[in-house]
């Protein structure tokens, strides 16, 4: 029988060249170990709701009533649902063509993507067009738009940190693109260096690559780092010198858990520094409801914003998003009660204040614990998580891994990560997973396991890498 289209070897190349470590070997054993009965701590995704954090109160409700309007009919609903919840939900359902369960225009709810323009200006104090605004799936499903937009081929190159998420390298991979490397320097914190940025374009364009936008994660994942507003001037400056879209991912920018460098917006630095860079350079940034204190991965909400794309490209993007019709209404809902959550004076507010302030504050001390944590060890070395989700300690591995792992087919650090899941039941994401300089192995871990839980998950790490460490120390 000849081999049928969707046999293996008859798959896109670029669909086989594509990998996404988060969910890669150390997910798929896990998962495996779990359904033998193995209790799985799987700190290996930001997904603060699978790992206990409850969700925010006024979202929910509000939502519960769009999905159900006939709720708004009983006599009682006020005794179950505040009244500004009430009010928001009959706001929401009033954009929908025929509520929840309707398409909306392909580019999102237009009253919708007002509140994010609205917020965007409250926070960085300059106009936004909510033309300019696309709610998405999900930060991921913009972030492939926007880069399928770009990419015309192998010579097209995108500037990614290293280490970096790899939503990033799968998507350049699956759209027959190059990704091009910036390595962020560890020991200082995983800041950028605008030498080894001229660095690596030089040596892209010597390959023949034409490097046609850089993207940055701020605050980063897997690295945590913040950036600086001057960081950010210097990246805007060098995309306006090399003629780079910049592709701003700030998924992270309620995830802030130190004082010295808060997030700053890079449309805010952009329009700061005035013409000509702020009418030059092109900016996409992006954002979501599945990270911050809000966690609703699952809601699958999220918008992107351009700046300084021409009328004529929007068109064509808004054509392609077109095809999938409409991004879903709930996390368009989720979306634009993030942006405009409730007021001072509003009912709901004390509530939302007390709820976010609390989930934030722990994430800044589980952020400190962590980091403490791993710097317990003698072999570990970890940066404070300044920003996001994520710990990324470096682990230093002796020869003896090395040989070990050779044997076993394994990289270093996925043969560590696969005997810590194996004896502790933590279940991480192995550096290589996100790119990492050669001979350097770190793990990803997140710092989203409850308060309580931290301090055993430590001692439990601590306790497995210190028996490894004696077992393969040289
Ligand atoms: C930097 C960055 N950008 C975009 C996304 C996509 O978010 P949504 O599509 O949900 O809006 C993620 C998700 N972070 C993944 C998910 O969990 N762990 C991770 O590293 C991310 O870390």
């Amino acid at each position: 029988m000849s081999s049928k289209s969707l046999d293996y070897e008859n798959l896109n190349e670029n669909v086989k060249k594509c990998q996404y470590a988060v969910r890669g070997e150390l997910y798929l054993r896990a998962s495996e170990l779990q359904k033998e009965g193995k209790k799985i701590i799987f700190t290996n995704v930001g997904n603060p709701h699978a790992l206990g954090q409850k969700p925010l109160t006024f979202p929910r409700q509000v939502v519960a009533l769009c999905q159900a309007p006939f709720l708004m009919d009983d006599p009682n609903v006020g005794t179950l649902f505040h009244a500004d919840a009430i009010a928001r939900a009959k706001h929401y359902l009033s954009m929908t063509s025929g509520g929840l369960g309707a398409y909306s225009d392909s580019r999102g709810l237009p009253g919708i993507r007002k509140e994010v323009a609205e917020f965007i200006e409250r926070r960085d104090g300059y106009p936004s067009d909510p033309e300019l605004i696309f709610l998405t799936d999900g930060a991921s499903k913009g972030v492939m738009q926007i880069l399928n937009s770009i990419i015309r081929g192998a010579h097209d190159g995108i500037l990614v940190p290293v280490p970096q998420y790899p939503l990033y390298s799968a998507t350049i991979s699956l759209l027959g693109g190059s990704l091009v490397p910036y390595y962020l320097e560890e020991t200082a914190n995983w800041g950028l260096d605008i030498g080894n940025l001229r660095q690596s374009v030089t040596q892209a364009r010597s390959q023949g690559i034409t490097v046609r936008a850089m993207v940055i994660i701020n605050p980063g994942n897997p690295t945590g780092q913040c950036l600086s507003e001057a960081n950010l001037k210097e990246v805007l400056k060098f995309c306006y010198e090399n003629n780079l879209v910049l592709l701003g991912d700030e998924v992270y920018q309620q995830n802030i858990y130190q004082d010295e460098r808060p997030f700053i917006s890079a449309r805010k630095v952009l329009m700061d520094m005035g013409p000509p860079i702020s009418k030059e350079v092109q900016l996409v940034s992006f954002h979501t409801v599945s990270k911050g204190y809000w966690g609703e991965c699952g809601q699958r909400g999220g918008y992107f914003e351009m700046t300084n794309i021409s009328p004529q490209t929007v068109e064509e993007i808004y054509k392609v998003a077109s095809i999938s019709l409409s991004p879903n209404v709930p996390g368009q809902i989720f979306m634009g009660l993030m942006v405009s959550p409730p007021k001072p004076g509003d009912i709901s507010y004390e509530r939302y204040v007390r709820e976010s302030k609390g989930i934030l504050e722990s994430l800044r001390r589980r952020a400190r614990i962590m980091t403490d944590g791993f710097n317990c060890c003698r072999n570990v070395v970890c940066n404070f998580t300044e920003g996001a989700m994520y710990s990324f300690p470096q682990i230093r591995l002796p020869l003896k891994v090395m040989e070990a792992a050779k044997r076993a087919g394994k990289v270093a650090d996925v043969f560590y990560c696969l005997k810590l899941l194996e004896a502790t039941g933590i279940s991480t994401v192995p550096g290589s997973g996100f790119g990492q300089k050669e001979g350097v192995f770190h793990l990803r871990t997140t710092i989203l396991p409850a308060e309580e839980d931290m301090p055993a998950i430590m001692a439990s790490f601590k306790k497995f890498n210190d028996e490894f460490m004696e077992q393969y120390e040289d």
